[in-house]
Order: structure tokens, then sequence, then C-alpha cells
């Protein structure tokens, strides 16, 4: 680390693939270094401490999204898609297709599909425990649960949701430099993206799903009629691979921690805060992007006007300045005000339906399981943006 006129520069690569299997020292050398470092391989000013990660998400006037919320600026370099309208807009712009997605994936909206996602949870926990009590709880639990309920609720046709995961992990990938992990997808993004472009057509989506929610909402006049798809394309982008990695998280903390394990099981009601928890912990969304509208002076540093910000929410999410004892897993810890799903006019709009999922997996496991632990390593599987995980080996005894 070096400091030029008191702005430290450092060489760290955050996409380098080591940092992305394990990068909770990095994000502590960054924090530790100063409020704000100057990345010299990517040009791009890093934050890395709670308070500067908050005081950026909920300044939308200085730290535009609008530019992209990726390594990649729009009004330099052509995005590899159409904006999204919402994660990539800015008000007033940005306004009408939150509201619309609010009403319809908001906490009032997922009421009618709690009963019917706790029943799926269910009889996939009865299904998994009628097999091997050892199984990978990725392949069978966290990727498992959220392709059975997500995309029945958005009104996509069985045929063809294997595009949706590697979509996903290509959208987020997507989101930083042009490295191994963006390269080496390129060849199939191109059918996973015309598969995806294709279900936000209104004919592509069953009534009273999700999908034709947005639609109605054109009929409406809430947005426009060309609007509609890039918001249904914005559920299908991130509504899987999200969910998949944040129960991923979420199992991983508990099969690693088995007194959380036993005190959740005395407390199922604790299903929901175990999930924060683990959101706080993991970070399944890692990092973000942001570009300055203007010079920034942030006392210490002015970031030049149309210069990228890297935001490291995992690390902000552990910063001993604003959690005690942040590396522990805790289900003592109240862990509202973490920025696992950001913070201010983008806050995750998902993230109901995320607390929904974990909910519902919870509380079937908590009913039907004793115990839960690692019988291996879990697998770490690298994205520029997602704390993904590719395998968690457990075993589970029933109860
Ligand atoms: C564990 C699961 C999830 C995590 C950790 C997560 C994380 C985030 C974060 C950090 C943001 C803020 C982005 C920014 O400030 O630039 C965000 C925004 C967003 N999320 Fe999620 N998300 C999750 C699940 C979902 C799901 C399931 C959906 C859709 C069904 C979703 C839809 C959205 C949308 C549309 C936005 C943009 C909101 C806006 O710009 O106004 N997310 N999410
Ligand atoms: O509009 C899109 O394409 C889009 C919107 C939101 C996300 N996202 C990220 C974390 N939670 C959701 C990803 C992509």
């Amino acid at each position: 680390m070096t400091t030029t006129d008191r702005l430290p520069v450092s060489d760290i690569d955050p996409f380098a693939m080591d940092v992305l299997e394990d990068p909770w020292a990095t994000h502590a050398t960054l924090r530790d270094a100063a409020p704000v470092v100057y990345l010299r391989r990517y040009g791009v000013y890093a934050m890395a401490r709670y308070e500067q990660v908050h005081a950026a998400l909920t300044d939308w006037q200085s730290f535009q999204s609008g530019a992209g919320v990726g390594l990649s600026h729009f009004g330099q370099e052509k995005p590899w898609r159409p904006p999204s309208l919402l994660l990539e807009a800015d008000p007033p712009r940005h306004d009408a297709p939150r509201n619309v997605l609010a009403g319809i994936i908001g906490p009032r909206a997922l009421r009618g599909l709690r009963e019917q996602w706790f029943a799926e949870a269910e009889r996939l926990v009865d299904e998994v425990l009628a097999d091997s009590p050892e199984f990978d709880a990725v392949d069978r639990l966290a990727e498992a649960f959220p392709l059975r309920v997500f995309p029945d609720a958005v009104g996509l046709p069985q045929e063809g949701r294997e595009h949706l995961l590697p979509y996903g992990s290509f959208a987020f990938n997507a989101f930083g430099p042009r490295n191994e992990l963006v390269t080496s997808a390129l060849a199939e993004a191109g059918e996973h993206s015309a598969w995806v472009n294709e279900q936000c057509s209104r004919e592509s989506l069953s009534d009273n799903g999700f999908g034709s929610r947005i639609w109605g909402a054109a009929d409406h006049y809430d947005i426009t009629h060309e609007q509609a798809p890039l918001l249904v394309r914005s559920l299908l982008t991130a509504g899987v691979d999200t969910t998949v990695n944040g129960i991923a998280a979420v199992l991983y903390a508990l099969a690693t921690n088995p007194d959380q394990w036993q005190r959740l099981r005395e407390t199922p009601s604790l299903a929901r805060v175990a999930f924060d928890e683990a959101v706080r912990w993991q970070s399944p969304v890692q990092t973000f992007f942001r570009t300055a509208t203007a010079d920034i002076d942030l006392g210490t540093v002015v970031v030049p006007k149309d210069h990228k910000i890297l935001m490291f929410l995992g690390a902000a999410n552990r910063d001993p300045r604003r959690w005690t004892d942040p590396d522990r897993f805790d289900l003592a810890r109240d862990p509202s005000g973490h920025v696992g799903f950001g913070m201010g006019i983008h806050q995750c709009i998902g993230q109901h339906v995320a607390r929904l999922e974990a909910e519902a997996l919870l509380t079937a496991l908590t009913a039907r399981i004793e115990t839960i632990e690692l019988t291996g390593p879990a697998r770490v599987r690298c994205n520029n943006t997602l704390r993904s995980w590719q395998q968690v080996p457990v075993r589970i005894r029933a109860a």
C-alpha cells in the first residue's frame, strides 16, 4: 500500500480467483488501509468500511447507478444488454418500475404464496430425508428449492428452466472485469440470454404470475409496454442465483455452527433472523459499483466525476467499527442495518421473496432434522459478484 498525496493506492485485485475464493483477509486489509483506497489495477475507488458503503448507497445523487453498477461505464462503453430499468437507473426513470415491482413482489403481495411455499419446502425435505443421510446441500436444497417455487411464481413454462442459473451466473460475472469467469462463459451466454429474453414476452407467461402482473401494470399505464419485458428480465436475472446462494450461505452457517443450529431448533421463529444473519456474515452479493456524478469530496479523497466506486458490501458487513465480533455467525445478534440487501432507494426489492423462501425451507428442516453437519470441505464457485457455493456436503440425522 502506498499513499500518493494522502490517497492510499493498492495493487490488490479483488477479482482474482484466490480473493474471490476467500475474500475476508483482503477486506480487512482494505478496511484498515483507509476509508477510500484507489485500486490501481482497475482505476476505481474502493470502499470497504460500513460507514462509507452506507453513505454511498444512500446518496444516489452523487453515486449514480445509471452508468451501470458494474466496472463498465455505460457512458463510455456499450452495455452487454439493454440496461436494467431498476438496478441501472436513477430517479426519475427508476421510480415507476420500482413501484410496479414493489406491488408485485413486496411483502403484502407474497402473502398468498406463504402456505404453498411452506408445503413445497416440506415435500422437498421429506424427499431428501427418504434418500441418504449424506448429500450435497447445494444440489438438494439450496438450488432445488428456489427452482421449485420461483419459476412457477413468475409464470414460466416448464421447458428451458435450466437456462436460469447459468444466465444469472453470467450476469453477475458481467458486473466485474472481463476476466476468465466472463470469457469462459461467453460462448454459451448467447443461448441462455435468448431463452431468457423469449420468456419476457407476454405470451410466454402464464396468468396471475409475477410476469403477467408486470404486463398488467403496463395495461394500467403504470409502466409502458416497452418496459414490461425488461422488468420481467430483472426477475429472471435476479430471482434464482441470489436466493440459491443466500440459502446455501445459511445452510453452510448452520452446518458449521452446531450451537447455532440447536438454538434455531429450540426457537424456529428465529428462521428469518438466521437468514439475515447469514446474509450479513456471507454477503451472497459481495460488491456493486457506483459512478461519481461530479467530483465527490470525501474529506481524505476527492473521487473525480465519472470515476467508478467499488462498494464492498461483504467487507462492510464484517466491519468491526460497526459490528461486535463480526466474523461470528450469531443468532443472538440483531443483524438489521446490514447492507447485504443494499440500502436506500435501490435496496433489494426481492428481499421479501428471499426471506420467504429461506423461512419456508428452514422451518421444514428444523421440524424434521435433529442435526446437520459438514462431512467435508465446502467448495466455493468463484463469481465476480456473488459469493457462490459449488458444494456444501452435509450429514443429517432425522428428528
Ligand atoms: C439472498 C438474496 C438476495 C440478495 C443478497 C440481494 C441483494 C441485492 C442488493 C445488494 C441490491 C442493491 C443493488 C444496488 O444497490 O445497486 C439488490 C437490488 C435488487 N434486487 Fe436483490 N438480492 C437478493 C434477492 C433478490 C431476488 C430474489 C429478487 C427478485 C425476485 C431481487 C431483485 C432485486 C432488484 C429488482 C433490485 C434492484 C432494486 C432497485 O434498483 O430499486 N433480489 N439486491
Ligand atoms: O435488472 C436486472 O437485470 C437485475 C436486477 C437486480 C439484480 N439483483 C442483484 C441482486 N439482487 C437482484 C440483478 C439483475
